[in-house]
């Protein structure tokens, strides 16, 4: 079943096209993954869903439907709403997710009161129960400020305060890129366990042809504001069709056209 359906996407910033006519389809539960090179458009398209864009930008076109309603053109008061209950992010940058001179535990729970009506026991819980999800010491971490933990324990805990209420689409926009590879590893890993936890849907913004392998059940090719290519996971990793695609595949060291599927899968594990 869909969850998320972009429709002839177009946006522009003051006249000049930034994404082109996208259309794309995320199931319910699935692994969307969107890959391109730098500038392609991959950031502005996530921002669109959940009402994010920059104010220069606008939607010269199309549409946005999530959970059968069509959320192209909701008020910034509606967008609230939606994020961070429906619809939640997890971004490369996750200092600014977090407020840095307020505790962890007060950031939560000044979220989960901006959506639910709970007792502060009832909040508490919830917010610890997210904080174990994501593998954090779960007391120490409500407890300190944001500058008390590492880079991987910081977004592991905008991870926390993403998924905590339960969201359908967790949109992940290349959350590993300011993470040692090691770090990395772990918080998609934490990512992948939530997915299956609270069964959303993923939607990854990532570079790293590796990672869209590793995780992905779709994927698609943008370049320079557009589409150009997708499919499953299988099909655009071993039966590429667009010469980008190629490329990209080609970029991964020692991965060359006539390598076999079983190599491709032993290189980029
Ligand atoms: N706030 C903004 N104002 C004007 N142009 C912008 C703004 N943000 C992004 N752009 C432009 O929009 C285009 C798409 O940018 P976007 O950030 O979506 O690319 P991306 O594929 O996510 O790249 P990266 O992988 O480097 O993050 C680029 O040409 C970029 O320069």
């Amino acid at each position: 079943m869909s969850l998320l359906t972009v429709r002839h996407l177009h946006i522009s910033c003051r006249n000049k096209p930034i994404v082109k006519n996208i259309d794309f389809t995320v199931r319910q539960g699935e692994w969307f993954t969107l890959i391109g090179e730098s500038g392609s458009g991959k950031s502005i398209t996530a921002s669109t869903i959940g009402g994010l864009l920059p104010k220069e930008m606008s939607i010269a076109a199309g549409h946005v439907l999530f959970d059968n309603k069509d959320i192209t053109h909701l008020s910034n008061k509606e967008f609230q709403k939606l994020r961070g209950k429906e619809i939640s992010y997890v971004f490369q940058d996750y200092q600014s997710s977090l407020t840095p001179f307020m505790k962890i535990g007060k950031q939560m729970d000044e979220m989960i009161q901006a959506h639910c009506s709970l007792t502060k026991n009832e909040r508490r819980e919830i917010a610890l129960q997210a904080l174990e999800d994501v593998q954090l010491p779960t007391k120490r971490v409500y407890n300190s400020y944001p500058f008390q933990l590492s880079g991987g324990q910081l977004q592991r805990a905008s991870i926390a305060m993403a998924i905590m209420l339960n969201p359908k689409l967790l949109i992940a926009d290349e959350p590993t890129t300011a993470l040692d590879s090691i770090t990395a590893v772990h918080v998609l890993e934490v990512i992948a366990n939530i997915k299956e936890k609270i069964n959303c849907a993923i939607l990854f913004i990532t570079h790293d042809l590796r990672l869209a392998r590793k995780y992905s059940n779709t994927i698609a090719v943008m370049k320079q504001g557009e589409i150009v290519e997708a499919g499953t996971k299988e099909s655009v990793i071993y039966h590429p069709s667009h010469p980008y695609t190629k490329r990209l595949l080609g970029a991964v060291p020692t991965i060359k056209s006539s390598t076999s599927p079983a190599k491709l899968d032993l290189i980029l594990q």
